[in-house]
């Protein structure tokens, strides 16, 4: 049984609350905690005991003694693109659909929240990497041996070993899933200087569909999630074990897969026009890709001047690119047209849509294949996204094309001249689609839980000097 008080008021810095819930007593800054080794400033932990811990909303959660325990489960994420955090929740949710209360779920971004540069500022630099294609294609690539990516994660983990020690320790994981590529090394390091490799479960979780980085493969996890054969192909080659790998899919959020809405009362809902055929155009959470230039074309081409009529509607959706949401709603359209941001219910744009025009993100790819919208793709991301245009391709899901004029005259022909071939690709969509895979993953995870035995009787002693 669980009770909620207040917290105290939230004065202390993270640092200083990572301090007193994990050692007790006050923390006077970070050169204090790296040399603060002694036993007796060390304080105990164990899940038999456990008696408080805090809540994600600052709450203090207290734990009648004999209770039975829900188990920590972290996801470890960062915001580079949206697929992550959308992989995240979604494995979040399925666990609270098929386990309720068994597991606590926390999603963070524990670099963010406890590290430094480069490690806090990922999303920036990401960001300015992918806007500079030749600056990320030497990254991605020059970083690929794993001599070079081990060195360089090891040395970041060695420097940052404590306050890493501490994201981590504040969930109290039992389970760490890692829906990163950048989250297998530094966690793995630290959980094994602390010795607690054997007593916290760690898996990872991929979420690029075919070309991905291999710092997703590391030999020490207990399980690695591939979203498709391919990928489990390079896990065996980068040296993982068959017992490790298991390929269901890539997760999606269960509001994808368990919710059956007729198109029909979805375009009421979302005030389409419930008899013209709709294009979905969009460019992963940040907005990527030609976008304008394509919904100019579409414009045009879904604008039949003979009838001096639509034969087409379109949405856009921006995701978090406010320039480009201000940009279009500035422009005139020969079409009906509508111009959104950043949308948290995209099963039901999706659902009330009849084809997508997307950059080859893998969550967008794998949303859209269980909607069965066959999918135009405008653009990818060298390195990762590169294998996710044959995955639709070859699969007979979709067409590739960087011209925003091709693209318009094949979706003009989708909904004029060639609506069998729009059929055709959307089957192919489906047979393709995975919706089951997250759900799964979980259940796969929970097994491997219980084989472990209770990992209630963990005990998480605050070792002092990892970095040494
Ligand atoms: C010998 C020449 C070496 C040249 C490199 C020099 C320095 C390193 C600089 C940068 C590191 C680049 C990391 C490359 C590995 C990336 C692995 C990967 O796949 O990352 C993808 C993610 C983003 O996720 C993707 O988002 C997509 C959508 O946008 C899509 O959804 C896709 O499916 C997703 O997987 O990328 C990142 O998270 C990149 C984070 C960038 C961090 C920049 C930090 C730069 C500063 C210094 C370098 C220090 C530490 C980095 C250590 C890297 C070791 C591998
Ligand atoms: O307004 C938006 C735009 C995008 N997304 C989600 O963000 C993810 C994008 O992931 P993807 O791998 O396609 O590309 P990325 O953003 O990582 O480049 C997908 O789950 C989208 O459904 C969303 O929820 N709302």
């Amino acid at each position: 049984m669980v009770m909620k008080v207040a917290t105290p008021e939230k004065v202390a810095s993270i640092t200083e609350k990572v301090w007193q819930s994990v050692y007790g007593g006050s923390n006077s800054g970070r050169h204090f905690y790296h040399h603060n080794h002694h036993p007796k400033h060390q304080r105990r932990y164990s899940y038999e005991s456990e008696d408080e811990y805090e809540d994600e909303d600052g709450t203090i959660q207290l734990m009648q003694m004999g209770a039975e325990r829900s188990k920590n489960v972290l996801i470890l994420m960062s915001d580079t693109g949206g697929g992550h955090r959308a992989s995240a929740e979604a494995i979040r949710d399925a666990f609270r659909i098929e386990f309720g209360d068994e597991y606590r779920i926390h999603v963070k971004d524990v670099w963010k929240e406890y590290t430094g540069w480069p490690l806090n500022d990922m999303e920036r630099s990401y960001k300015f990497m992918v806007k500079h294609v030749q600056l990320w294609k030497v990254a991605f690539h020059g970083t690929s041996p794993r001599w070079i990516h081990s060195s360089y994660l090891a040395a970041i983990a060695s420097y940052y070993a404590k306050e890493v020690e501490a994201g981590l320790m504040k969930y109290k994981p039992d389970i760490i899933i890692s829906v990163h590529p950048l989250m297998q090394h530094i966690p793995l390091l630290v959980l094994k200087w602390k010795g607690l490799q054997k007593k916290v479960i760690f898996v990872t979780v991929i979420t690029d569909l075919n070309t991905c980085h291999p710092t997703w493969f590391h030999p020490r996890v207990n399980r690695c999630y591939c979203p498709s054969n391919e990928v489990a192909k390079r896990a065996l080659c980068d040296g993982l074990e068959d017992s490790q790998v298991r390929v269901f899919g890539l997760p999606i959020r269960p509001s994808f897969a368990r919710a059956v809405l007729s198109k029909d009362d979805l375009r009421r809902e979302l005030e389409l026009d419930p008899d013209l055929p709709s294009v979905l155009l969009m460019g992963g959470g940040e907005g990527m890709g030609p976008v304008k230039k394509t919904a100019m074309a579409l414009s045009e081409s879904l604008y039949d001047k003979d009838q001096q009529k639509p034969i087409g509607q379109m949405i856009i959706i921006c995701g978090r690119n406010k320039g480009l949401v201000s940009t279009l709603e500035s422009q005139e359209w020969m079409i009906p047209v509508k111009v959104r941001g950043f949308e948290t219910q995209m099963e039901k744009w999706m659902g009330a849509c009849d084809c997508i025009i997307t950059k080859a993100g893998p969550g967008t790819i794998a949303e859209a294949l269980i909607r069965g919208l066959p999918i135009v793709l405008n653009d990818y991301i060298p390195g990762q996204e590169k294998g996710n245009v044959p995955y639709v391709v070859d699969n007979g899901a979709g067409v590739f094309t960087r011209s925003p004029k091709e693209t318009a005259r094949i979706v003009s022909e989708w909904f004029s001249t060639k609506t069998d071939e729009l059929k055709r690709m959307s089957e192919n969509a489906v047979k393709l689609a995975q919706p089951e895979a997250v759900f799964d993953i979980v259940k796969d995870i929970h097994e491997l839980a219980r084989h472990r035995g209770p990992l209630a009787n963990i005990s998480y002693v605050s070792t002092s000097n990892v970095a040494s």
